[in-house]
């Protein structure tokens, strides 16, 4: 078993007992890594959907370790229970709650990917037992909090259409299936995009999906928008312009590819001639068939209109981020993280 020496640090864990049935032990030989490095640790586990925020919002009052705050709540799970565990982490009433560690379970993983978490378990849980927080923002949509990306359009339809069953079978497989089906049924909608950037100029855009990143990784290790930062307020925002199904099927293609970063130009046109454009913003705006599903870190969090912001700082365990000039433009896909 792997020992960890490490200050002795409180950290309460919240398990999703659904996510990460591929990575089944991790969590306990992370939990038992960290107790022999002297961290004092509990474990509780979710009951279903939305649990994990209500229980990050009781630990952050102390409420689930005898009155003593813990230094940092660790989400184990996919980046749906790190979003769930943010959401009530962030809603808690305290000014300064505790820091958020991971211990990725899920599919994709993304959160994790882009912190560059070590993936070992000593590795991991000497980050959570020592590495000094970050400060990293997440954004907000309608209210709710997402920390890597949201997306309407084709991505947002096809989070929501997944089913989780094949999900688990398949893992990252199950989202390339619901592609290809709801490209084979895309009604191609058009979107009212309204970006405003930090000196408050307000522009327009029509786009066929837009995904509005905080974080440079998408979908694991594929990249959209090369220069978004989590350590860093506001959004780049990712117009795809063009509508209809080869568009769509050739911007999935130039994604996987990583092509799709190098399509920007000054006039937003790819080689290929598909419009795609990334446009940094503070705040964004977005129209579209009422009702229609906004995803945001890989689950269902608003319908349209949506209206996005800059949420307050929170701190997360992970090493010091990479600069931007050393993060990949290229595709990585790198399965299982
Ligand atoms: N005990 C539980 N029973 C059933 N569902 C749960 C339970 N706890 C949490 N959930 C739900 O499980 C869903 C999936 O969780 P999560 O996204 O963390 O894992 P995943 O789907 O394996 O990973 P990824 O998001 O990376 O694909 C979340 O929507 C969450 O609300």
């Amino acid at each position: 078993m792997d020992s960890v020496a490490a200050p002795a640090r409180r950290l309460l864990v919240i398990h999703n007992p659904v996510a990460g049935r591929r990575r089944r032990g991790l969590m306990g030989r992370v939990v038992d890594a960290l107790r022999l490095g002297g961290a004092e640790v509990a474990v509780v586990e979710t009951t279903g959907p939305r649990d994990a925020e209500r229980l990050a919002t009781l630990a952050a009052t102390g409420a689930l370790t005898d009155g003593r705050i813990p230094d940092a709540v660790v989400a184990a799970g996919g980046d749906g229970t790190i979003n769930e565990v943010v959401n009530g982490l962030l809603s808690a009433p305290t000014s300064h709650p505790p820091a958020l560690g991971l211990i990725p379970l899920g599919t994709a993983n993304v959160l994790a990917a882009e912190l560059d978490l070590p993936c070992g378990v000593a590795d991991l849980a000497r980050t959570l037992a020592g590495a000094a927080p970050l400060t990293i923002h997440a954004g907000r949509a309608n209210g709710r909090l997402f920390t890597m990306m949201a997306g309407v359009g084709l991505d947002a339809h096809v989070v929501e259409g997944v089913d989780p069953a094949v999900k688990r079978r398949l893992g990252k497989g199950a989202y390339v299936l619901e592609s290809l089906a709801q490209i084979a049924r895309w009604p191609s909608p058009r979107f009212r995009v309204v970006t405003e950037d930090a000196a408050g100029r307000r522009d327009e855009h029509e786009a066929a999906s837009c995904i509005v990143a905080k974080g440079h990784f998408y979908g694991g290790r594929f990249v959209c928008a090369p220069q978004a930062r989590l350590d860093e307020g506001g959004f780049q925002v990712c117009l795809f312009q063009e509508g209809g199904r080869l568009a769509a099927l050739g911007y999935g293609a130039a994604l996987v590819t990583g092509r799709l970063a190098r399509w920007q130009d000054k006039r937003g046109n790819g080689p290929s001639g598909l419009g795609y454009r990334v446009v940094p913003a503070v705040r964004v705006h977005i129209e579209g068939p009422v009702g229609d599903p906004v995803q945001g870190d890989g689950d269902t969090i608003a319908r349209l209109p949506v209206d996005m912001e800059t949420a307050a700082p929170f701190r997360v365990l992970a090493p010091p981020l990479r600069s931007v000039s050393r993060l990949s433009s290229g595709a990585e896909p790198v399965p299982g993280r």
